[in-house]
């Protein structure tokens, strides 16, 4: 492609661009071939300029970098786009570069309930009959694809070469996770959207964003930045009130269709839930007709999730969403029932790794529980210290009986973790091993009981000290349960 197409595409001055003919497009210099457009980024760890050198010594055909960045001295000179925010510039030329994307293209934020509905809305899809994707923390779902990268909102390079990819096989629909961190980076900017929903906002990667404003800022770009005008925008009008007056603000400055969910909400109204022995049913009004809707699915969160699926994709073309609700299944690591014991107790297997989640988890196995309800938990490392008691406290006011293990703890000393999280959780029992705390709360449930095994979900690994093992919770509890897996 001429690299004058790609700097009109990202709205950048052309007159830089020559003649040049770009082949491939990155932000790593390590995979620079000749004819690769490099795109120096600064980033958290290292600075991309300072490896326009060696790009350009792998034969890179032209360089973007942010406003004011100087050429190298002694390197022979290839084309310099400057860009005041290279990392946008950088997502609208690889949205020109790989042209086509799935035409109904649905992006879902929020700090939990991505994923869940991002498959859900896949489900329902696939459901109709329609060939359908959802893309973020479990990878590429589509038939026929590979998972891939497993970031929940992929780089915009890579991002873009999967949606042609999907458009060229005939998928025309896919639902895709916009987390903070991807939104921040412009990770979206060139994806064209068809409509978006925000599920809610509470505490997680202050770490990243520096305070609960700069992070629901990120959260909100997708709606005051990324929505076409006149686009549906569903919210769950059950979050905080200050982020739903944000939104609704953004939606009337903006002329989206705004579309409400939950029990406050306008489009679907939820007015009662009751619970099952695996399920629930849900009493609605949708469209302003009163009727009831029976879910495969156990917990408030997940019915939430639900109705924010069938929202995005009534807005965007399938008004049978409702009628294959009860037809969907459960996701991978999100309440996921592993083994049952043989007196009754039961096992779940979750991802919830924020103190909301936590909450939302406990509370929506509560009414499930007829002896004690036990949680094994963590949290990660270098991420976030500051929830790690507010982890503690969730689990210390809703469980019975707290194990407190390690998740992820990276590169930090897992010990200190456990102990931030026991400062708000004092009667929990401490086992760093996870297999092993496991295994001591599973050999301590007694008939009634149900325990969770909360934070890592579907992930396949465990990562101590920076290196990365093997590790699948819902595995281990089927072993020890003798359970096939
Ligand atoms: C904090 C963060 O999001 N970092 C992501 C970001 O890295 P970065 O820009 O900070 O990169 P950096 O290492 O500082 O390097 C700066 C630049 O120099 C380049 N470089 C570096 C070395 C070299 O030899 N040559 C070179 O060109 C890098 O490619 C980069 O462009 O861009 C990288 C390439 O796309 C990502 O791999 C990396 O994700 C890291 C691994 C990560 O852990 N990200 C997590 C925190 C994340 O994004 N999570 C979110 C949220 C999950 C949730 O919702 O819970 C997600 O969407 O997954
Ligand atoms: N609507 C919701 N409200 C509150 N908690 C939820 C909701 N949906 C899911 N959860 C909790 O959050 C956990 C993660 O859910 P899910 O993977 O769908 O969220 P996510 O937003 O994709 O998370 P991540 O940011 O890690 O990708 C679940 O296992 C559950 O404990
Ligand atoms: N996308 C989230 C996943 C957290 C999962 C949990 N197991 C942990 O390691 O903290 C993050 O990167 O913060
Ligand atoms: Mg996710």
């Amino acid at each position: 492609m001429r690299l004058v197409d790609l700097t009109r595409a990202a709205g950048l001055p052309g007159e830089a661009a020559g003649l040049a003919e770009v082949t491939a497009i990155t932000a790593d210099s390590r995979a620079v071939e000749t004819g690769t457009l490099f795109a120096a980024l600064p980033g958290t760890r290292a600075d991309g300029a300072s490896y326009i050198a060696e790009a350009v010594a792998r034969g890179a055909a032209a360089v973007l970098a942010p406003s004011g960045t100087p050429w190298p001295a002694g390197i022979a000179p290839v084309p310099l786009l400057r860009a005041d925010d290279p990392r946008r510039a950088l997502a609208l030329m690889a949205a020109a570069f790989h042209a086509a994307q799935p035409a109904t293209l649905i992006a879902v934020t929020g700090t939990n309930g991505k994923t869940s509905t991002v498959d859900f809305l896949r489900q329902l899809w696939t459901l109709a009959g329609q060939r359908a994707a959802s893309i973020g923390t479990l990878g590429i779902v589509a038939e026929g694809f590979p998972p891939g990268p497993t970031l929940t909102t992929p780089d915009p390079v890579t991002l873009h070469e999967r949606l042609a990819a999907l458009a060229a096989a005939g998928v025309a629909r896919a639902a895709i996770e916009a987390s903070s961190h991807g939104l921040e980076q412009r990770r979206l900017d060139g994806v064209r959207l068809a409509a978006a929903g925000f599920s809610n906002l509470t505490r997680d990667h202050l770490d990243f964003h520096g305070g609960m404003d700069g992070y629901r800022a990120a959260k909100l770009r997708l709606f005051d930045t990324l929505l076409p005008a006149g686009a549906p925008a569903v919210f769950n009008a059950d979050m905080d009130g200050a982020t739903l007056d944000w939104l609704r603000a953004i939606a009337a400055r903006r002329g989206l269709r705004r579309i409400e969910v939950g029990e406050a909400g306008r489009e679907i109204r939820l007015l009662a839930l009751h619970p099952q022995t695996t399920g629930q049913v849900l009493e609605i009004e949708a469209g302003g007709v009163p009727q009831t809707l029976e879910l495969a699915l156990p917990g408030r969160f997940q019915a939430e999730n639900v109705l924010m699926a069938v929202a995005l994709a009534i807005a965007t073309g399938l008004p049978e969403a409702l009628s294959l609700a009860p037809r969907l299944v459960g996701v991978r690591g999100r309440m996921e029932f592993a083994a049952r014991l043989p007196n009754g107790a039961a096992v779940y297997v979750d991802y919830a790794h924020t103190p909301d989640a936590l909450e939302r988890l406990l509370m929506a196995l509560r009414p499930h529980v007829t002896g004690q309800l036990h949680v094994v938990f963590g949290a990660g490392g270098d991420r976030d210290p500051g929830k790690r008691p507010l982890m503690g406290a969730a689990c210390a006011r809703l469980a019975d009986r707290c194990w407190i293990t390690d998740d992820n703890p990276r590169g930090e000393d897992p010990a200190l973790i456990r102990a931030a999280i026991r400062a708000a959780c004092p009667d929990g029992i401490e086992i760093g091993d996870r297999a092993e705390a496991i295994a001591v709360a599973m050999a301590a449930l007694r008939a009634g009981d149900i325990l969770a095994v909360a934070g890592k979900g579907h992930e396949s690994g465990q990562t101590i000290a920076g290196v990365t093992l093997p590790f699948d919770d819902a595995a281990v509890v089927k072993r020890l349960a003798g359970v096939a897996p």
